[in-house]
């Protein structure tokens, strides 16, 4: 038997779960349209965008960063891209997020209830480089131990990602062939190269 605390912490995660889930594929769904210029494109629905994304192929993932004291400006995080169509990401009030923007690393200040949307590589891939998948890190906090939680909106791994319009600038893959390429480009070059591996 579970014991209290464990069930309270699981039905919250289970809300948490729907409400970032309904937002992700809501958002993605607006996003695809605006693209588009219309609603229901053929193929392309707002419930059904992205193709092969359900409970079972996207998750929730919670972050714990520790303090560090010893020493000052240590990733919590690399910098990085997601590799999925988009992330709904909730932090703490401790900050340490940054994004790249126009060259430079911004620091997102942490609003008490508000959400941060990231864009993933694949919506970058389906949008023709027309959405950008942002490159953000995690930079520790000296004294304060920081969580945040994020959920990621992607597809089965036997899902083609597609194009909005062709030509797309990317040869055709599924996500799965994305995420061995990401793998196989860590062991070889120590980093993720992401789309430009599949740049055409
Ligand atoms: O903790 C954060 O604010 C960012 C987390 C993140 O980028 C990730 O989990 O991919
Ligand atoms: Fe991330």
């Amino acid at each position: 038997m579970l014991c209290p605390r464990v069930v309270a912490y699981r039905d919250v995660t289970r809300e948490v779960a729907s409400a970032m889930s309904k937002l992700a594929s809501t958002l993605a769904g607006v996003l695809a349209e605006a693209l588009l210029g219309h609603k229901n494109a053929p193929g392309v629905e707002r419930e059904r965008f992205p193709e092969g994304c359900d409970e079972t192929t996207c998750f929730l993932r919670l972050n714990r960063y520790p303090p560090c004291p010893l020493l000052p400006d240590t990733f919590g995080l690399v910098p990085h891209t997601d590799s999925d169509f988009l992330t709904v990401l909730c932090q703490d009030h401790v900050g340490g997020l940054q994004l790249m923007k126009d060259s430079r690393w911004v620091a997102v200040k942490p609003i008490p209830g508000a959400l941060i949307v990231n864009i993933g590589d694949l919506f970058q891939a389906w949008s023709n480089n027309r959405y950008k998948s942002v490159e953000h890190k995690v930079m520790t906090n000296a004294t304060t131990e920081r969580y945040s939680v994020a959920y990621f909106l992607c597809p089965s791994y036997d899902s083609p990602i597609g194009t909005c319009r062709e030509p797309s600038p990317y040869m055709p893959f599924t996500f799965g062939e994305y995420r061995r390429k990401v793998q196989e480009d860590v062991k070889r070059t120590g980093k993720k190269v992401g789309l430009p591996s599949f740049l055409v």
